[in-house]
């Protein structure tokens, strides 16, 4: 891929939001800078710049370096907040409010972080924590507080979150 293939790989995914296309423009630039060690001295300057800029002025944090697939989706561009360490897979939607990252361990150790796979669909205002893998296709519902892991296909809820049906049931009786 090259640069400019890069940075707009979240564009036609954001069709209905220039806020969640300009946030993922501006992410991508920045983490465009994991790609080659050149990058990462020369993209200093800009990893400050896009920091002050989404995080202080967006009030949205998303690493510079967070592993995130292609088309990526933001909708409501707020209050969203990932650790760096999250991994996430292609085509997945965020909303606002959601906060996807570690936890403290009993052990006083921090976690690592979820790995999320494709397609996922997380509502709003919610909070996916801890060494925990989201299927495919899995939808979150807003307001879950996510603590285990979720199998592909899987429609969750609540708080703690828990399997609520599947997608393709949620699909019949749409
Ligand atoms: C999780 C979700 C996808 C499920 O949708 P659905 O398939 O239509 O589910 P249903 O409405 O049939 O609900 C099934 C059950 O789960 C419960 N439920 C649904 N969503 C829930 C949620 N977010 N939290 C807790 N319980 C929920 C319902 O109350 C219902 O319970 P019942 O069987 O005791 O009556 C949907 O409710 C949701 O939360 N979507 C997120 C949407 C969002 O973020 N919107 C904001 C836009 S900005
Ligand atoms: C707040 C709301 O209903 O937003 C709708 C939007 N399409 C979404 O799914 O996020």
């Amino acid at each position: 891929m090259n640069f400019i293939e890069f940075i707009f790989q979240d564009w036609a995914a954001n069709s209905t939001s220039a806020k969640g296309r300009v946030i993922l423009l501006l992410f991508r630039i920045a983490n465009f800078c994991t790609t080659r060690k050149i990058y990462y001295y020369l993209g200093y300057p800009y990893r400050i710049f896009y920091k002050i800029l989404v995080e202080w002025f967006f009030c949205i944090e998303i690493p510079w370096n967070t592993k995130i697939g292609r088309g990526l989706r933001i909708y409501h561009g707020q209050g969203l907040v990932l650790n760096s360490q999250v991994v996430i897979g292609n085509y997945c939607t965020l909303r606002h409010c959601t906060t996807i990252g570690n936890k403290q361990l009993p052990t006083g150790a921090i976690s690592v972080s979820p790995v999320i796979g494709n397609y996922v669909e997380v509502g709003c205002n919610a909070c996916i924590i801890g060494e925990i893998t989201i299927g495919d296709h899995v939808t979150i519902g807003c307001g879950s507080v996510v603590t285990k892991s979720m199998p592909a296909n899987a429609v969750v809820a609540g708080n703690p979150a828990v399997q609520i049906k599947t997608r393709l049931q949620a699909v019949e009786v749409a």
